[in-house]
């Protein structure tokens, strides 16, 4: 997979053309895609691949950069390398109905009944320079986070 492929289209619905992609139905947390009109969040290619549809820089510049450097074969990196077993294998990027997508590992692919977690580390969940209503937003949803270092965003637990 390259960083230039075919511009693939994809609705709330789940259509896309002769690919068929959808909307990842088992997610937990984050972006919806298709929320509010917007093309930022999961979709599912139903082969054992998910799309990351990106967020408006520097967020999503951030995450794509992060992926590119951790999974470069000439990644020399100690530390980068160490992380690269606790991502999903990062496959490159694609565009779908305009949007550039991180291609990656669907992790519950494998799985009959995947119990899923979605956790915020660190004390905050904002980047420097979001804005002071972002702040506030982040700040008010969950005021322990600055004790306790994480926030669980979503989670999903299969009682068989
Ligand atoms: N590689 C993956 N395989 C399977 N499911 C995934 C994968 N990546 C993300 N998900 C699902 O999508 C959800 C959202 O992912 P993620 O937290 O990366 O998105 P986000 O929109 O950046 O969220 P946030 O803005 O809260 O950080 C996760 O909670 C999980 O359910
Ligand atoms: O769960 P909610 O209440 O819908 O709140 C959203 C959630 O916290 C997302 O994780 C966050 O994205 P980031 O983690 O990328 O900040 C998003 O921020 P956004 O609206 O600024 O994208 C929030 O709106």
């Amino acid at each position: 997979m390259t960083d230039t492929q075919q511009d693939h289209t994809a609705t709330q619905e789940g259509v896309c053309g002769q690919h068929g992609m959808k909307v990842l139905d088992l997610q937990v947390g984050g972006h919806r895609y298709g929320k509010n009109g917007k093309k930022t969040g999961m979709l599912d290619r139903g082969d054992g691949v998910v799309l990351k549809a990106l967020q408006a820089p520097p967020r999503g510049t951030r995450e794509l950069g992060l992926y590119r450097s951790v999974f470069s074969p000439s990644c020399t990196d100690t530390d980068l390398l160490a992380l690269r077993r606790f991502l999903p294998v990062y496959y490159g990027t694609d565009t779908v109905d305009g949007a550039t997508c991180l291609v990656m590992k669907n992790l519950a692919h494998d799985f009959l009944c995947p119990n899923i977690l979605d956790l915020k580390m660190g004390q905050v969940t904002y980047d420097p320079e979001a804005t002071p209503e972002k702040k506030e937003h982040e700040i008010v949803k969950y005021p322990p986070l600055k004790h306790l270092g994480f926030q669980i965003t979503g989670m999903m637990v299969i009682d068989l």
